[in-house]
């Protein structure tokens, strides 16, 4: 009988160069670079380290940057799909169609071509934020401002979402959290991705699988889980019994907990700084004093800790942003590293194909005809 790694819990499935989790001791690398010295640069050196395995210098950062800036135009079709969409449907679900739709927009996409498909990556760690800000507004019955070539990736989203520039405050904590989300090894989005990827299928078709990964609440889905949460909880006084309630039905504390993380997510510390500052200055500090009540709960009680998605729901909700925008904002981020990973795949291709354990009736059966069944 083989060995059945359920989940593929600690199953080495390919060899990466772009990012490193090291669960025992809680730190994370990409391409080599600490995630606490990635914090030092903007979200376009470190999507150029993800493409390219190497810090840009200013001829190169500018170079991606211009190519970044000249690919937020959205097909008309795709537009008129986000003006379309239900109002109440989910914005992870429209995200995941429109890029979707995207590829049958770019009748290059079955190229596997080097160079071509650098060129879909970018595209679409381009046009990602632009999808999930004209469908926000779309769904409010807001105008779709014309997208501009002038503004950081992080900014440009902002302004599309709300209409005017954000301060440099906003945009910087935005960068933050799209850096520290870019990249994490094969973590069940990503590991889509590639899965999809290796069948030699296209960038589209591994993206739009890899957002529907993302989605659960088990994944990228547990930021928005968490201030439905902290909204349930509702004071930082009835945290203690919440939880204790929660766990007596084992339920799930979200933003808590990690597959590979035995110790903190070396992101998490980032996320919080950010999420005290903000909550703060916005005279919310009971969103941060109940979350930390709850991390302490669990680190004491479980042995458990906070997950990226912990801190990063009230950095997002302490800039306004509604929640069913925070997993798409995910998405935003990882866009970069999931598009990298599908380019090292096919570098290397290999078609995953694991096997399973049968576990069902015994072989033999014989087919009874309908009516005697
Ligand atoms: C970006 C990301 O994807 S980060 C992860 C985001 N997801 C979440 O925050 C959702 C909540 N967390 C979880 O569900 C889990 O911790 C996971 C799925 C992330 C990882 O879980 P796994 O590696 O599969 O661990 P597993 O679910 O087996 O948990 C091990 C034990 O810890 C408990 N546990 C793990 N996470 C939690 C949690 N968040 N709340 C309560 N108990 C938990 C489990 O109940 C289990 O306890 P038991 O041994 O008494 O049955
Ligand atoms: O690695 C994982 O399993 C999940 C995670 O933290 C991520 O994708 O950022």
């Amino acid at each position: 009988m083989s060995v059945v790694s359920k989940g593929l819990e600690g199953i080495v499935a390919a060899e990466t160069r772009l990012g490193e989790v090291k669960g025992a001791e809680g730190v994370l690398f990409y391409c080599g670079y600490d995630i606490n010295e990635l914090v030092k640069l903007t979200y376009e050196e470190v999507v150029y380290l993800l493409y390219y395995n190497k810090l840009p210098n200013q001829t190169e950062l500018d170079k991606l940057t211009t190519a970044l800036r000249a690919e937020r135009e959205l097909p008309q079709g795709v537009i008129d799909y986000l003006k379309a969409a239900p109002k109440d449907a989910k914005p992870i679900d429209v995200m995941r169609t429109a890029v979707s739709m995207l590829g049958s927009y770019d009748l290059k996409r079955h190229d596997i071509d080097v160079s071509e498909n650098l060129a879909t990556a970018i595209r679409l760690t381009s046009q990602i934020g632009v999808i999930a800000a004209y469908f926000h507004r779309s769904r409010q019955g807001l105008e779709l401002p014309a997208v501009r070539k002038d503004l950081s990736e992080a900014a440009h989203f902002l302004y599309l979402m709300n209409g005017e520039v954000p301060s440099k405050e906003a945009e910087r904590t935005l960068d933050i959290a799209y850096i520290l989300h870019a990249e994490h090894g094969f973590n069940a989005s990503t590991f889509t991705a590639r899965v999809v990827a290796s069948t030699l299928s296209d960038m589209y078709s591994a993206i739009s699988a890899a957002i529907g990964a993302l989605k659960g609440p088990l994944h990228g889905g547990a930021n928005e889980g968490v201030i439905h949460m902290l909204q349930e909880i509702g004071s930082l006084e009835a945290v203690d019994a919440w939880v204790a309630d929660a766990l007596a039905q084992k339920k799930k504390i979200m933003g808590i907990g990690h597959r590979v993380y035995k110790v903190l997510d070396p992101r998490a510390p980032h996320l919080r700084e950010m999420a005290i500052k903000l909550t703060e200055q916005l005279g919310e500090a009971k969103w941060i004093q109940m979350s930390e009540r709850i991390a302490q709960i669990m680190r004491e009680q479980k042995g458990l800790n906070a997950n990226v998605d912990f801190y990063s729901a009230t950095v997002y909700y302490s800039l306004d942003i509604p929640t069913d925008l925070f997993t798409p904002i995910f998405a935003i981020a990882r866009m970069s590293g999931w598009t990298a990973h599908v380019l090292e795949q096919w570098s290397e291709n290999r078609l995953f194909r694991p096997l399973s354990e049968y576990v069902g009736k015994p072989y033999g059966q014989k087919v009874v005809p309908i009516e005697q069944r």
